[in-house]
């Protein structure tokens, strides 16, 4: 900081989803390590988890701090007690969801007048907040969570409207501008740029204030790294037209010793022992455990889950699962005598699991992932080739990148954008997927590229590494921006 005056302090400002959540904390502590005053907005009930997760954070306490503003639930038609989309009942409760967060710009600039920070870091979901800092007279940043590929995807998808112009629902058609010849399916995209119906309608509404306000707004921050996207990003500044900084992964900053990760806390309290899982997983070869996890919204069927279970047993592999189910459940979807047969070869974890622990670990030698942002760049950091398995969101086209563009993993075969609870796969599928990513030449290739694309995500963000330096760009400029504000003050 200059030295003239007091920290820059920056407001930020996350989605209440885990998905937004996680990496926004990570980019709060990493702003506070470089001397910046975080605040971090939030509402009641998320509180607690993003007080857990940055209570370890010790050398930087003073510079972290958490401030509160009522979410609406009742007003908005939610059940009382629904301040994250993952506790949402049924995605029929998707818009009130929505509703509830453009009911926060009062109070959130009541904030704004009482606190006065010089920047806003808000997600890309409150497009109203590039009015509010344009009303105090700050910069307003935006936050996406997810990949310069996909965002760069579907601003072409969104100007020349490729799938107007097939026949059928399965034809492929190529997305006109975008580097890499990226082919996609009307059915692979979300149903806000396909289809009529009021919610779908309600949900494009929302995107095209989204781009409207990244158009007004300072910039924008994603959490990927140059050595992953650097085309993506070159073509969002050159060709979309807006400035970007990659300070990410996210994941990576601050990390501490093996000890204190166990201790940390990313989300939510995982449902197994960390320790024992970690014990678990030092029984097994390097490379020999699948790791199944698909995310904090994904809602899959009964079906579903069985058929995973089939395709798993099948493949003969060991692993790690994540049900997003509670444990006192009836669980009719498990197949009879599976857990006993898969004693010490797999284990199931009910609820949430410690995932950056698990995909770091040298046993881990396949993620089958929905393909979220997150979950897609810690499997990068981790140097594990993936089976995608997109189901919702921007899932399909960040499948596109890591199967088509990077090459380190390989499609389950989804074909179909069908909301949380995704589309049918097959037991043969699952087997078949994860059996090519841990057999076979095709695998070891994607594993050596994973390795080289790791290594990378680690350098970018030490001294002198392309995050690092964008990061301390993005603050020079903040600084200088600031600077210019107090001196037309005097
Ligand atoms: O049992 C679990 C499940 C998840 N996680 C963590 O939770 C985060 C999940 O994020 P992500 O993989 O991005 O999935 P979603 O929760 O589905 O994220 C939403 O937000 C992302 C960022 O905008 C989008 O890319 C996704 O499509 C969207 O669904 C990751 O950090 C995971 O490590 C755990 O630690 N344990």
């Amino acid at each position: 900081m200059d030295g003239q005056c007091n920290p820059l302090h920056i407001f930020f400002f996350p989605f209440m989803g885990q998905g937004h959540m996680i990496p926004a904390i990570d980019m709060a502590k990493l702003f506070a390590s470089k001397g910046v005053q975080s605040t971090i907005v939030t509402t009641p009930l998320n509180k607690p988890t993003i007080s857990k997760a940055i209570e370890n954070f010790k050398n930087h306490s003073n510079n972290i701090h958490i401030q509160t503003i009522n979410f609406p639930t009742v007003e908005a038609g939610l059940p009382e007690g629904c301040e994250n989309v993952d506790l949402i009942p049924s995605p029929l409760y998707a818009p009130a969801f929505f509703k509830a967060t453009r009911l926060l710009q009062e109070p959130f600039e009541e904030l704004l007048l009482q606190q006065q920070p010089h920047v806003i870091v808000a997600d890309m979901f409150f497009p109203w907040a590039t009015h509010s800092a344009a009303k105090f007279g700050i910069p307003r940043i935006v936050f996406h969570g997810t990949s310069l590929f996909s965002l760069c995807a579907s601003q072409c998808v969104k100007k020349h409207e490729p799938y107007k112009k097939v026949s059928s629902d399965t034809e492929l058609f190529l997305i006109p501008d975008l580097p890499g010849d990226i082919k996609m399916t009307v059915l692979q995209m979300p149903s806000r740029v396909t289809k009529h119906d009021p919610v779908s309608e309600g949900f494009a509404k929302l995107f095209r204030e989204i781009r409207e306000s990244e158009e007004k707004s300072y910039g924008v921050i994603v959490n990927s790294f140059y050595e992953l996207e650097g085309v993506y990003a070159d073509f969002y500044s050159e060709v979309v037209g807006l400035k970007n900084w990659q300070i990410g992964p996210l994941s990576v900053h601050n990390r501490h010793s093996k000890e204190e990760e166990i201790t940390s806390y990313r989300g939510k309290e995982a449902s197994i022992d960390k320790h024992e899982c970690l014990k678990w997983l030092d029984t097994k070869e390097i490379n020999s455990v699948v790791y199944l996890c698909f995310g904090s919204t994904t809602n899959f069927l009964d079906s579903q889950l069985r058929e995973i279970a089939i395709g798993l047993e099948a493949s003969g592999k060991d692993f790690i699962w994540v049900v997003r189910r509670k444990k006192e459940e009836v669980e009719e979807w498990l197949p009879e005598g599976f857990e006993e047969r898969m004693e010490g070869k797999g284990l199931i974890i009910r609820g949430w699991s410690p995932q950056t622990l698990i995909v770091e670990h040298e046993a881990i030698g396949a993620f089958v992932t929905h393909c979220g942002w997150n979950s897609t760049l810690e499997g990068v950091c981790a140097g594990v080739p993936m089976v995608t398995w997109p189901v919702a969101a921007e899932q399909f086209y960040n499948e596109k990148l890591v199967t088509e563009v990077l090459k380190i993993g390989v499609p389950v075969g989804v074909k179909k954008w069908a909301g949380l609870v995704g589309d049918k796969v097959e037991r043969d599928a699952v087997e078949k997927g994860v059996r090519r990513v841990m057999e076979g030449e095709e695998g070891k290739e994607m594993r050596k590229r994973v390795k080289v694309l790791a290594q990378n995500a680690k350098k970018a963000v030490e001294e002198d590494g392309s995050s690092y330096l964008q990061l301390n760009d993005l603050l020079e400029e903040l600084s200088s921006f600031r600077k210019l504000l107090v001196d037309d003050d005097i």
